[in-house]
């Protein structure tokens, strides 16, 4: 069975960076499963769309197709030649993102398109090692202290530090559904590791994998 890694974890536990890192160790590619979501946000607000409406909302993914390229610097999102990338991480992407990412049928085509793409790879999310690719060899789960995650965040929106904290609590709360750690994940709490502490934790439980 091809090696996939899956690195699930609360907003701004450090997944995207952490599993690019171990991906990068690993000559692996790396994907971002939470940037389809982002996408079908940015579509469904600049098509004013009522993100309440599921069947509206699939509508819009089956319409513009948005496609999750894996690059090993960061993966891009691609409507048709149109790259979506630049407007996935905003504050008001944040703040709608959760309600887009509830609706059943959207959960179902995001785990459709990721399923097609071909292992080995190290794919992050909310519920890559549960719902998406329960199969996977290695599962690890981040966390992190919410003031440690606004901090982490705040050098990448123009908010503060307390308007980051209360928006990551507020879509802890709205993502909880579907963030519960996998079976057999490994939970990190990363609070007190930096990040290549926290990546050679992973290559290690990869490595003890590899040797079982
Ligand atoms: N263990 C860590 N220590 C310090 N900074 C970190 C750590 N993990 C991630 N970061 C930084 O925190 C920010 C958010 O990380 P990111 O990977 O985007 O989180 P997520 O994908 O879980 O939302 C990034 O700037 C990243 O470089
Ligand atoms: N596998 C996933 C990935 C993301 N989501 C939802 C929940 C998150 O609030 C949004 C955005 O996810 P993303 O990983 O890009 O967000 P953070 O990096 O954690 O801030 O999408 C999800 O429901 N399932």
């Amino acid at each position: 069975m091809a090696l996939i890694i899956t690195i699930d974890g609360v907003a701004a536990s450090g997944k995207s960076s952490v599993a690019r890192r171990v991906a990068e160790e690993l000559r692996l590619p790396f994907v971002s499963s939470g940037l389809l979501y982002r996408a079908a946000t940015v579509l469904a607000l600049r098509e004013s769309l009522d993100l309440s409406d599921g069947a509206a909302l699939l509508a819009a993914l089956e319409h513009f197709s948005p496609r999750l390229i894996p690059d090993a610097a960061g993966n891009r999102v691609l409507v048709g030649t149109d790259d979506l990338t630049g407007a996935l991480h905003t504050a008001e992407v944040d703040a709608h993102v959760s309600q887009v990412s509830q609706h059943p049928p959207l959960r179902r085509w995001v785990r459709e398109q990721l399923r097609l793409l071909p292992p080995p790879f190290v794919v992050e999310g909310r519920d890559m090692g549960s719902a998406v690719f329960p199969e996977a060899a290695v599962k690890y789960y981040l966390t992190a202290r919410p003031e440690v995650r606004a901090r982490r965040r705040g050098a990448e929106r123009d908010l503060s530090v307390e308007q980051i904290e209360w928006a990551l609590r507020e879509r802890d709360r709205q993502d909880a559904a579907q963030s519960a750690p996998a079976e057999g994940a490994v939970l990190l709490d990363t609070s007190d590791m930096n990040l290549e502490q926290v990546v050679e934790r992973i290559l290690e439980g990869v490595r003890a994998w590899a040797d079982r």
